[in-house]
């Protein structure tokens, strides 16, 4: 089933005289359960594909589904995590990822249940009562999942969720990420420029152009699952990335 559709989407920022157009004709599905991945050079309008999905934005041409439905706004059906962490520095771990479900009016009893499911699903469970601040970066990105994982969305989407960790910590997130994501059977939008992350996280790439941002491809990713850290050396891999690369490469030169 299609949980996500752009059909000829299209984005042309303007102000004053002059526009810049970041998306050109757009069209790709996500099934449901689907890990979409989505790469490209840097400003090839990678973040503002994310954000109209996200109803941050919305498109100037084509339009975006979730379920069949229009988007035309943010709505809890869409969980967004950003590569900057954004907890509220004042309230504790547990109650961050509590906030979504204290504005849908759950029971503090239920709300706590809840919140300690998803902080033991990402390693948490023994920091529900820290402050964001004596957590290190991937703590944070942690929480951060945890809480849009709370809110129980259709979809998640990711903008470069472990581009500020140490390479370390990413590759931890990202065994953790697919570990969750096998679980909650989510449906994920994934944007980044680490290839090796695409290629171990997606099971569709979608490569966009420099900008205006097209598809030029999208490479379904064949590598059996469960995959972890060990598939990065095997041939299949290898190739993929070769593939991309070359893409990449002619799009920037
Ligand atoms: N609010 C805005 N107003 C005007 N132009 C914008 C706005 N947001 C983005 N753009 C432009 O749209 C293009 C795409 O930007 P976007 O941030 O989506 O790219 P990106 O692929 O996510 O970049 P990066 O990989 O470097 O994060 C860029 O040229 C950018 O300058």
């Amino acid at each position: 089933m299609t949980k996500l559709r752009l059909e000829h989407l299209g984005k042309v920022f303007r102000s004053g005289d002059t526009s810049v157009t970041a998306l050109e004709d757009i069209t790709l599905d996500i099934s449901e359960g689907e890990f979409a991945v989505v790469v490209g050079p840097s400003g090839c309008g990678k973040s503002t594909l994310l954000n109209i999905v996200a109803g941050l934005e919305r498109e100037t041409s084509g339009q975006a589904l979730i379920n069949g439905r229009r988007i035309e706004g943010p709505g809890a059906d869409r969980g967004m995590v950003f590569q900057s962490y954004t907890l509220f520095p004042w309230l504790s771990v547990r109650k961050n990822v509590e906030f979504g479900l204290r504005i849908k009016g759950l029971p503090a009893v239920e709300r706590a249940e809840i919140a300690r499911r998803y902080l033991h699903l990402v390693g948490l469970e023994d920091f529900e009562n820290s402050l964001p601040k004596s957590l290190s970066g991937g703590m944070k990105q942690r929480t951060a999942i945890a809480r849009v994982l709370a809110n129980n969305p259709d979809m998640l989407l990711m903008d470069e969720p472990f581009g500020a960790l140490d390479a370390q910590t990413r590759l931890q997130l990202q065994d953790l990420l697919l570990d969750i994501w096998r679980k909650e059977r989510a449906t994920i939008l994934f944007i980044t420029h680490d290839i090796d992350e695409a290629i171990l996280l997606a099971d569709t790439i979608h490569i966009m152009s420099s900008r205006p941002g097209r598809i030029i491809k999208s490479i379904t990713v064949d590598i059996p699952r469960p995959r972890d850290h060990r598939v990065t050396v095997l041939p299949g891999f290898t190739a993929i990335k070769k593939e991309i690369m070359e893409m990449l490469w002619a799009e920037i030169h």
